[in-house]
């Protein structure tokens, strides 16, 4: 067993730390944020995953993981720090791994192994984070190790996923891949297998979330043609999906998250070449503008209008709101710009947009002004269904006919039982 240091107490460091804790590993889990660190030592995890808080409990309660308030010297590092996308510049933001790395060359030894977990333009380990390595005047390669080994977990399912999924390594050299396959093999039951190098694993990464981003761009598109012809997009769909090479994601209010928003762009950063992927992620950025076109369709003029938006974490069933197709389209609803179609009665520059209440019993966010399900539909003309949350199949929709002012549900997620929602007096547009 060997002693790690992991670099970021996030959605991915957490459990990574708590799994190799787990495994009889010595884990010091460090955080630049104290009061994620203070949290943690109480035994609290500051975001929503199924089981993980028992799982870092056990972890913690064996010692064999410990938080830590700096960084210590370990036979391996793992960073697991953010990589956001700057909207401006249109590159990653490799600050964090920047600074990880200069934190870790610090406390640099001869034979030990540095393993980037974050997702990063290809290139970026080789390229960004090696020289700052050398800076401890120790060799990639030679004298130390040096990996990219991608994170695919989805979030909701990340415990079981850490354990069994496949997974890609890729050294500067063999005896990094090497050496960061025993760490991995201690812990994984899936298969785990070595790319050509770093910027293959980086670039592998990249392509696998670009897919999944490109497929539910044509669902998306698919379900605004099958609109046009009167055709229920999720059933075609699945009739389509029963042709063995046919496999169509579900189309949906857009695509959020950390990773499939972002990861696509990535893959510009060193080519110009985006063409199908930037017009994917265009399609799915503009998914909540198609929203605001199905309400216009149901209200007209959505000027004085209520709309109860119901979900505004990323995905069903998770409490993270990075990059929320539902937190888009609030936004994109109070834009006075877009509340008339066309500014036939000049109203476009004085109107001002719908009122918009949000309701997310998995969020919970002091800075969103959230409100009970009661609260937020009461009186609302519309509802959008922004997230496949459990808790929404079983809404009542008699409830909701008597709390609304109007009779408009658009079911972005295919959430709902259209029939059932018909028969309670509700218009039902569906994506
Ligand atoms: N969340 C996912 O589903 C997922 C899946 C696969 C890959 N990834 C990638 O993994 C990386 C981490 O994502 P995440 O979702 O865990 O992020 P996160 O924001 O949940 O956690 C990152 C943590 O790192 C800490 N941090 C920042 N700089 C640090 C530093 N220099 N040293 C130590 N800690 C530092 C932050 O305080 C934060 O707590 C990103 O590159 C992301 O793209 C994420
Ligand atoms: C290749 C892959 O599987 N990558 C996964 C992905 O995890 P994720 O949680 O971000 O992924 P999704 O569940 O796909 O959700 C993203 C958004 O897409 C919407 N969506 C989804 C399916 C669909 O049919 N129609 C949709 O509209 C959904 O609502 C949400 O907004 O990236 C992680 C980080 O790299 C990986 O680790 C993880 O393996």
């Amino acid at each position: 067993m060997s002693t790690v240091c992991v670099h970021g107490m996030g959605y991915i460091g957490l459990p990574t730390a708590t799994m190799l804790a787990n495994y009889d590993h010595r884990v010091f889990g460090y955080d630049t944020d104290a009061e994620v660190r203070s949290k943690l030592r109480n035994g609290n995890v500051h975001f929503e995953e199924p089981g993980l808080r028992a799982f870092v409990t056990q972890a913690l309660e064996s010692e064999q993981l410990e938080i830590t308030d700096e960084v210590l010297p370990a036979k391996y590092h793992v960073i697991c720090v953010p990589t956001p996308f700057d909207e401006e510049s249109k590159e990653a933001d490799l600050a964090y791994v920047r600074s990880a790395g200069r934190a870790v060359a610090e406390h640099l030894r001869r034979g030990d192994t540095v393993i980037l977990e974050s997702t990063v333009p290809p290139g970026t380990t080789e390229g960004v984070l090696g020289p700052i390595l050398e800076e401890s005047s120790l060799s990639a390669g030679d004298d130390f190790s040096l990996v990219h080994c991608p994170e695919t977990v989805l979030p909701g399912n990340i415990i079981t996923e850490l354990r069994e999924n496949n997974r890609i390594v890729g050294g500067v050299n063999a005896v990094s891949a090497e050496s960061a396959v025993r760490l991995y093999e201690s812990f994984v039951d899936g298969d785990i297998r070595t790319a050509t190098d770093a910027t293959v694993a980086e670039f592998v990464k990249l392509i696998q979330n670009t897919f999944r981003d490109v497929n539910i761009a044509l669902a998306n598109e698919i379900a605004m043609l099958a609109d046009d012809y009167g055709v229920d997009a999720r059933g075609a769909i699945d009739l389509a999906n029963s042709h063995p090479r046919v496999d169509i994601l579900q189309p949906g209010p857009g695509v959020g998250g950390h990773c499939l928003p972002i990861d696509p762009w990535f893959l510009g950063d060193g080519s110009d070449r985006l063409d199908l992927i930037s017009t994917a992620r265009r399609i799915n950025d503009g998914m909540p503008g198609y929203i605001i076109e199905l309400l216009r369709d149901e209200l007209g003029d959505l000027r004085g209008r209520t709309i109860a938006i119901l979900g505004v974490a990323y995905k069903g069933d998770v409490g993270d709101t990075r990059m929320s197709p539902g937190l888009a389209l609030a936004t994109q609803l109070q834009r006075a710009d877009i509340a008339q179609p066309a500014a036939t009665d000049g109203g476009a520059e004085t109107a001002s947009g719908p009122a918009v209440t949000i309701h997310d019993p998995h969020v919970a966010d002091s800075t969103l002004n959230l409100s009970d399900l009661k609260t937020a539909t009461t009186g609302a003309d519309a509802i959008v269904i922004a997230t496949d949350h459990d808790e929404f199949e079983s809404l009542d929709p008699d409830d909701l006919r008597a709390w609304m002012a109007g009779d408009v549900v658009i079911d972005a997620k295919g959430a709902l039982s259209a029939s059932a929602w018909q028969r309670s007096g509700f218009t039902v547009r569906c994506i």
